[in-house]
């Protein structure tokens, strides 16, 4: 459903003299979504970012917020707010002052700027580190800082660029957390980079995957996983076997395959790995045409009939759990 605070991409193009990096790409952003922007290296994702954050001049198209062109107004008037890979706080200055710093530009008065920072502080668990200067904190507690600073202009669009690649994998799986919660607390809309499929999954109530400069899939994150259009969207979200049959492609999540006896089955294939994963085991296959495929079967079923290396086994799916690729 549409509704006025709605953020629309239109054809949006960026074009660095002969690189096309984001070609022609439309979408529409229900308000309070939380959406990643997923896709290899190169795709075009900051780019995207930065043209809806008014860091990157749009070449063609438009980004359309709360009904209105915003493409060519300067960043601080566009009701967006960017925290950035590297969270760029001043060194110079405390964590309240930096929180409060786009306060200070717009000439509010230092009570009231004061004030805000610590409610923005409160938001993100930091108030207790409130006169602190940036080197004397932890990168996860920088970032904190950082979403405290965007979110003191009250956007109603928050553009996160990577903002978790910094941080070791535990702290990264803390702070989603965090993310989620701060999203879901705002009721705004986060747009969030990312080319980690996992974290896209964690975090995104829609993904957008991006592939050469367009837009290769996107919907509801169940809707693109559970369904891949293209051998592209299969492949970057993992987790699917892509097998070519006469009569085309077809994705199948690797925990729907699944063995029997050989000579039965849609498939006959030679077990190649045997990778145990803890709850799973995952079985890969060479079968027909110099292909793998991948079966995640559950610990239970795995030893409850172990199979060994070079054993020939069926492998079969229920008809629903194929999905024809286009490409
Ligand atoms: N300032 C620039 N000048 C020229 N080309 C650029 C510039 N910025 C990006 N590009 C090119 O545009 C394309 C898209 O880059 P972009 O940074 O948007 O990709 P990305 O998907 O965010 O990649 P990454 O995940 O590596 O950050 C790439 O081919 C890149 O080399």
């Amino acid at each position: 459903m549409r509704n006025e605070l709605d953020l629309e991409f239109v054809g949006l193009t960026k074009r660095y003299g002969g690189t096309i990096a984001v070609d022609e790409i439309s979408y529409h952003f229900a308000t309070g979504t939380y959406a990643c922007l997923l896709g290899p290296s190169g795709c075009g994702k900051s780019s995207t970012l930065r043209m809806v954050a008014g860091h990157e001049s749009v070449t063609a198209g438009a980004v359309l917020l709360a009904g209105r062109d915003i493409s060519h107004l300067p960043p601080a008037r566009r009701g967006t707010a960017m925290m950035f890979q590297s969270y760029a706080l001043f060194p110079h200055l405390s964590v309240t002052d930096n929180v409060a710093f786009s306060l200070k530009m717009k000439g509010i008065d230092p009570a009231e700027r004061a004030r805000r920072a610590g409610e923005m502080l409160d938001l993100v668990d930091m108030s207790d580190f409130a006169a602190r200067f940036p080197a004397q904190l932890s990168g996860g507690q920088q970032q904190r800082v950082a979403l405290a600073r965007a979110l003191i202009t009250e956007p109603q669009v928050l553009l996160l660029d990577e903002p978790l690649s910094a941080l070791d994998p535990f702290l990264r799986v803390r702070m989603r957390a965090e993310l989620k919660r701060l999203q879901r607390e705002l009721g705004i809309t986060f747009i969030h980079v990312t080319h980690g499929q996992d974290e896209a999954l964690a975090l995104a109530d829609e993904i957008v995957v991006m592939n050469n400069a367009r837009i290769e899939q996107a919907g509801r994150t169940r809707d693109v996983f559970d369904a891949p259009r293209t051998s592209f969207v299969a492949r970057f979200l993992g987790s699917h076997n892509v097998i070519k049959l006469p009569d085309g492609e077809i994705a199948v999540r690797s925990d729907a395959l699944k063995l029997r006896a050989p000579d039965s089955g849609q498939l006959q294939g030679r077990i190649t790995n045997i990778e145990y994963q803890g709850t799973h085991v995952a079985l890969t296959a060479a079968i027909a045409g110099d292909q793998d495929v991948t079966a995640l079967l559950s610990d239970v079923d795995f030893f409850g009939a172990p199979k060994d290396l070079g054993e020939a086994v069926g492998l079969d799916w229920d008809r629903q759990a194929a999905h024809p690729l286009t490409a």
